[in-house]
């Protein structure tokens, strides 16, 4: 701890304790808009392999892979990954050899993740690799795992999966109630690792970042660098500020974050959004992002229900929307997404986007228009038109769910930054150069602070900005000169 807490002095941090949360990770200088607070690189990590899909274990690269020859199960795509990886696959290789066919090649993402874990704490005791302040098994060892806070359920499923794991090591002094034990941290603490477009790729653990707290409206934010977890702060830190990330999706309403936050990280979150719950204020804020439209196509208002709970009264006009014409095209909208899905995963994304279509007339009755679950719906029909090229159907709805980001998430946030990127490349390929100018200047501002300046994924950004500011300048020297 001591030689932890000097690593993190350096860098203008310390860890401290509150009575309500635990650790926490506090700055001890002051950080800009933009600044990278700390980074680390995972203790372990796994890509999200799958029969259909799988990914470089050094990179997360889908392409040009190929299969380790001897275990079968772990990809690489190329000679440069599969050296800086074989430390720790030279040991995994052996021991997954060890397993019969069938065994070996249904070992999931996350058997693996504890697998990689207990090998990589193997070569750090073995000194076959360094161990610092900031990577060493220690840090794994001081996680919060809520083991007497999880059901009955839970706890029989880790212990399940600590078997297989010790099925799979075959150490004779390892402790499978340390290994359950283990795997009840990774799902408080594992962090799901994206790309610059926050699309999954893998999971890892990174035992410092690990010490962050959640807020619903945090000043910092975690981004990926290949496996690199990088927080950078989204607003300025005074010192002796407790730095803040986000776990969870944070468009819905207090009941959808607070449950989604006791489930999985077993905590009442009381950030300075929800401590209002209950208040008038949240009421009327969850009520547009997850309730009913009014009847009245002329009216913006939200409704509430009736003190008998028989129908919903539109808290601005006063109209009426009897609970059973609700429960209709609810139940209307239910029925077919369950269809939608299965197309859309089928990839038959013609009779998918049809489908959607239906879906976001009827939640345009249902919902009110900032709702999170239109914008859902129609975030899945951006994403099917883009398949389809259908570039003009795709700007419609980017713009659409663009109105809801700006409402739902602070002014920076990644998520609004990379609508506004697709956004601006919609309108560059329409050759509307200038909302394309707009749009990715609006994107530059947001994803600079939360992805940094001078990775490739900004870089490529910029440079689409200066060819569409080129396109735009030639345009008006071509129009000047037809004059
Ligand atoms: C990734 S850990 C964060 C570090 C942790 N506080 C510790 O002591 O190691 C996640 C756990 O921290 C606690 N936690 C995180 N954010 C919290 C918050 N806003 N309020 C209360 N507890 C919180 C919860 O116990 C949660 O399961």
């Amino acid at each position: 701890m001591e030689d932890l807490q000097s690593a993190l002095a350096a860098r203008g941090l310390t860890v401290s304790t509150l009575p309500e949360k635990g650790r926490c990770l506090v700055t001890t200088r002051d950080f800009s808009s933009g600044d990278v607070i700390i980074s680390q690189e995972p203790y372990a990590s796994v890509p999200n392999n799958s029969p259909v899909s799988s990914r470089c274990d050094g990179c997360f690269a889908s392409s040009n892979l190929k299969k380790c020859s001897a275990c079968q199960v772990v990809w690489y795509c190329g000679s440069t990954c599969q050296k800086s990886e074989w430390k720790l696959h030279r040991l995994e290789c052996q021991v997954l050899l060890g397993l019969d066919n069938d065994k070996r090649k249904s070992i999931t993402p996350s058997i693996r993740l504890m697998v990689k874990l207990y090998l990589r704490r193997k070569l750090q005791g073995d000194q076959a690799i360094p161990a610092t302040a900031t990577d060493n098994y220690s840090l794994v060892e001081a996680l919060v795992s809520h083991m007497s806070d999880i059901d009955e359920k839970q706890l029989v499923l880790y212990a399940q999966m600590a078997n297989l794991v010790n099925l799979i090591l075959q150490w004779p002094d390892i402790n499978i109630k340390e290994i359950a034990e283990n795997f009840s941290k990774l799902a408080c603490n594992a962090h799901t690792i994206c790309d610059s477009e926050l699309k999954p790729l893998g999971t890892g653990l990174y035992p410092v970042v690990s010490i962050i707290n959640h807020s619903c409206l945090p000043n910092s934010v975690l981004v990926f660098e290949e496996k690199m977890a990088v927080v950078r702060a989204v607003e300025p830190i005074p010192k002796g500020t407790e730095v803040l990330i986000s776990y969870i999706e944070t468009a819905g309403s207090t009941a959808t974050r607070q449950k989604a936050l006791k489930e999985q990280y077993l905590f009442t979150c009381t950030c300075s959004r929800c401590i209002k719950v209950g208040l008038k204020e949240d009421i009327q804020e969850n009520a547009i992002l997850e309730g009913y439209r009014c009847k009245n196509d002329m009216c913006k208002g939200f409704l509430l229900r009736d003190s008998d709970n028989k129908a919903f009264i539109c808290q601005q006009c006063g109209h009426v929307r009897d609970k059973e014409e609700i429960r209709k095209i609810a139940s209307e909208v239910k029925s077919l997404s369950d269809k939608a899905s299965i197309s859309l995963s089928s990839g038959n994304y013609l009779e998918a986007s049809s489908m959607y279509k239906t879906i976001e007339q009827l939640q345009m009755k249902l919902s009110h228009s900032l709702s999170v679950n239109l914008m859902r719906t129609r975030e899945t029909l951006l994403k099917i038109l883009m398949e389809l090229k259908d570039w003009r159907g795709a700007l419609h709805y980017c713009r659409l769910t663009i109105t809801v980001y700006q409402r739902v998430y602070p002014a920076i946030h990644p998520l609004l930054g990379l609508q506004y990127y697709t956004c601006g490349k919609l309108e560059w390929l329409l050759e509307e150069t200038e909302n394309a100018i707009e749009s990715l200047t609006k994107a530059i501002d947001i994803l600079r602070i939360t992805h940094g300046t001078n990775t490739p994924f900004i870089k490529e950004l910029l440079l689409k900005l200066e060819e569409a500011r080129a396109e735009a300048a030639y345009k008006t020297r071509s129009a000047k000169s037809w004059d």
